[in-house]
């Protein structure tokens, strides 16, 4: 028996005018995996990642996320996956709280308060759970993305750049959001420039440049410093 990848894609092209931010990725990824995109700034993750939330199209090429076609049901991608943007996202005059609530009531969760009070906790946003996003430092930010992202138990998570400007405490919670996602058999995909951390969270690394796939290797084989200098020869 063969098990469908949740996450499928195949000669995946994004063009805005004239950029091709996507030129031709492959990328497979199976439940109970975390795989993370690493490259240069410009590279197409962050293209490659919107197009599997469902908030970007595809120009050219076939993608299926939690075994659907991104083109032909994006309504059905977006209840499926969790989605940390790199950027934006949150209200600005809203608290944590009202957008854990809006998240509940839009994916009609029941009895999803004391998983989110418990979430708050982790990544340390309890005593700002009622304070307006507008205020919050970058890195508040990214720890509120995460915790959305991961909130309704998603088959597919997209963590774009969930460690940039966050504290350890920060860290440590996303590391267990991810662990604790895997362990659930949801499917994980987590673009970042911290090698090492992508390393610690991730089982298989896909490297990026110029739009297009360069490698696809297990998380070892990006370790340490030999892992390093690997890396560094697949960037330019
Ligand atoms: N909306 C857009 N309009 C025009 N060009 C875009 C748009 N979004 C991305 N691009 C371009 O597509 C290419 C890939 O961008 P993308 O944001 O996917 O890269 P990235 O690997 O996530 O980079 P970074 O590490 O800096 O976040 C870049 O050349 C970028 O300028």
């Amino acid at each position: 028996m063969t098990t469908e990848p949740a996450v499928d894609v195949r000669g995946l092209h994004v063009r805005f005018a004239e950029v091709e931010a996507v030129n031709g990725v492959d990328l497979v990824a199976y439940a109970g995996q975390a795989t993370a995109l690493l490259g240069r700034n410009g590279a197409g993750k962050s293209t490659t990642m919107r197009v599997l939330a469902g908030v970007v199209p595809p120009s050219a090429g076939s993608v299926r996320v939690a075994g659907l076609d991104v083109r032909a049901d994006v309504l059905a991608v977006k209840r499926r996956v969790g989605y940390c943007p790199d950027v934006g996202g949150l209200v600005p005059r809203a608290t944590p709280w009202e957008h854990l609530q809006l998240a509940a009531r839009l994916r009609r969760l029941d009895g999803w308060e004391g998983r989110a009070r418990d979430l708050l906790e982790l990544f340390g946003l309890g005593d700002v759970a009622h304070r307006v996003t507008s205020g919050f430092s970058h890195g508040m930010g990214r720890r509120l993305s995460v915790l959305l992202a991961a909130f309704h138990e998603p088959e597919v998570l997209l963590l774009d750049e969930p460690f940039d400007g966050v504290d350890p405490v920060g860290v440590e919670a996303t590391l267990e959001i991810v662990s604790d996602a895997r362990a659930r058999g949801a499917c994980v995909l987590v673009s970042t420039h911290l090698r090492e951390l992508a390393i610690e969270a991730c089982s298989s690394v896909t490297v990026l440049r110029g739009g297009s796939r360069v490698a696809s290797v297990a998380a070892g084989e990006m370790a340490g410093e030999e892992g390093a200098r690997a890396y560094r020869s697949l960037l330019d």
